[in-house]
């Protein structure tokens, strides 16, 4: 099956946080591919990969990155595909540098920026798992299904109070 979602992040020590979005994709069964891409360490490699996107059949980009977090907003700037920008939790200022680095695009090249953190990196791979939903009506049902599951998981534990 060719790759749907390239789950990206500047260092390796986003792993933590960004293997949560994977965790999604894994049980909505939808074929993704993971790598080290740093919009600072490894420029011409961002470069390749966001331009290749499109071409690849890539539908979606999860992209996380901490403290100047440029990555999201640099890959949205070579491609069309959607991005969806994870920031990771900083130790200096807690993600705070992360979250404002992605959500503060200028006018005409967005990034859908998460929350900060593991809760932001799921909702990446749902919101991947939603964008990719609006046109396989496979991956609709599951995530529909999931929704249904939580909803009454909550409701059950109302009731159990
Ligand atoms: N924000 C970026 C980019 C980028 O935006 O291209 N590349 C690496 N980084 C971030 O630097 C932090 C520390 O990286 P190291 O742990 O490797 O020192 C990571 O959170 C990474 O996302």
């Amino acid at each position: 099956m060719p790759v749907q979602v390239g789950v990206i992040m500047g260092s390796k020590s986003d792993w933590d946080t960004m293997q949560h979005a994977c965790e999604i994709l894994d049980e909505l069964q939808i074929s993704y591919e993971k790598k080290v891409v740093s919009a600072h360490r490894t420029p011409d490699l961002m470069f390749e990969y966001a331009e290749q996107a499109a071409e690849r059949g890539i539908k979606v980009i999860i992209a996380g990155a901490g403290g100047a977090a440029h990555l999201p907003g640099m890959v949205a700037a070579k491609t069309t595909v959607p991005v969806i920008g994870v920031p990771v939790q900083s130790k200096a200022l807690n993600g705070l540098d992360s979250l404002l680095s992605i959500v503060q695009m200028p006018g005409g090249i967005p990034v859908a920026t998460v929350a900060i953190g593991k809760a932001g990196a799921t909702n990446a791979g749902l919101l991947a798992a939603q964008i990719i939903g609006s046109f396989d009506e496979e991956v609709r049902s599951r995530v529909q299904a999931r929704r249904d599951r939580i909803r009454s998981e909550v409701l059950e534990s109302s009731d159990s109070l």
